[in-house]
């Protein structure tokens, strides 16, 4: 029969503490993180913790900072996106989770280890899905499973893909290369091909961006469910608010760049059952939407004055629950507006 897909690693070390002191003591080695080592979850720790990070590159006169003193905290299974003006390092932050990157400043644990480089258990989907354009869409995931389990032979090999294959309903197309399918095949490859080596965090950069609406919405759907099922923790940066509120558990607000900072972290009140269809039917729905959108016309980019006028902490920005506490935030109209299907902010 076949097995519940399951991303929840059992992880080793429980106990170990996610600050510097703990992954710098040695007693594990950075960006191992004691994968599938058989212990139980440390269920008391966020997953991810991202500790004052802050990105400076070299420019002509001196230095740019991107964004300085991003603290956050995800925990197993959330689902969090970015959202935030272009240039405000939404990618950067994504390539310093991936191990891509390295802060100027700053740390990333991944259960209580400072992570030290990429690593199979941090999977990551581009807007390009990055296919193997000679291999088939079986060879493609199979190529991603065998690095992960070097040791399977070929037949399990084949069964692991196939139960990917089928969650992200591209069953029948097993045998086709990336240039006989569309955009949202292959994105769906990636997302298979991303799945199969049951990353412990799964890092998407506007998966959907170069998707046309219709099949933009059905894979929305698809990865609702998808990790509605496995419990993925997901981080997403997107410029679609809609798509925010609908697959976000926690949707995190930067400000604009330079100097960019986390203004705060709206909790999505919806429930999780929720779907495109009957999203606007939820009283908070429009209480959430207008916040965002308010964020990104008007407060992402005054947000230095705002909060000179009260208090602001990088290292606990705000938590937002719209249309329920505003916290420190102005007031937003919870009335519906008449509104496109979809904002898409990239302004
Ligand atoms: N290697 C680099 N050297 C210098 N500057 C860089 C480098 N990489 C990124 N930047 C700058 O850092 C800033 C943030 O880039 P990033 O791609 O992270 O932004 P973003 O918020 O993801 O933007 P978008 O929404 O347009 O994708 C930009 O101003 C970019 O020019």
């Amino acid at each position: 029969m076949e097995q519940p897909l399951d991303h929840q690693h059992p992880v080793g070390h429980s106990g170990h503490r996610s600050d510097r002191h703990a992954a710098r003591r040695g007693s594990c080695p950075p960006g191992q993180g004691g994968y599938l080592s058989g212990v139980s979850p440390v269920s008391d720790q966020p997953l991810i913790k991202l500790e004052g990070v802050t990105k400076r590159y070299p420019a002509k006169a001196g230095v740019t900072t991107v964004f300085e003193n991003v603290w956050l905290s995800i925990g197993q299974g959330e689902f969090v996106c970015v959202i935030g003006h272009s240039g405000c390092g939404k990618t950067t932050i994504l390539n310093i989770l991936a191990g891509l990157e390295r802060p100027s400043e700053g740390y990333v644990f991944v259960q209580g280890r400072e992570i030290s480089g990429p690593s199979l258990e941090r999977a990551v989907i581009f807007q390009s899905h990055a296919l193997l354009p000679w291999l088939t869409v079986l060879g493609n995931i199979a190529f991603a499973v065998k690095s992960r389990w070097p040791d399977w032979d070929r037949a399990r090999v084949r069964t692991h893909c196939q139960r990917y294959i089928d969650l992200v309903n591209l069953s029948g197309s097993e045998k086709k290369r990336p240039a006989e399918l569309s955009g949202g095949m292959k994105q769906r490859v990636g997302i298979a091909r991303a799945l199969a080596i049951q990353p412990k965090i799964l890092l998407m950069d506007e998966p959907f961006s170069a998707l046309d609406a219709l099949t933009r919405g059905v894979l929305q759907e698809e990865v609702l469910r998808i990790c509605a099922e496995t419990r993925q923790t997901v981080f997403m940066i997107t410029h679609d608010v809609d798509e925010a509120i609908l697959l976000a558990d926690k949707i995190v607000l930067m400000t604009n760049g330079p100097k960019a900072r986390i203004a705060e972290v709206v909790l999505n009140t919806l429930p999780r059952d929720r779907t495109r269809h009957n999203l606007h039917h939820h009283p908070h729905y429009y209480a959430i939407r207008n916040h965002l959108i308010d964020f990104l016309v008007e407060r992402s980019r005054n947000f230095d004055r705002e909060i000179a006028q009260r208090p602001y902490d990088p290292r606990n920005p705000p938590l937002i629950m719209p249309g329920i506490s505003e916290g420190a935030s102005r007031p937003v109209a919870a009335a519906p507006a008449a509104q496109p299907a979809s904002i898409n902010m990239r302004l």
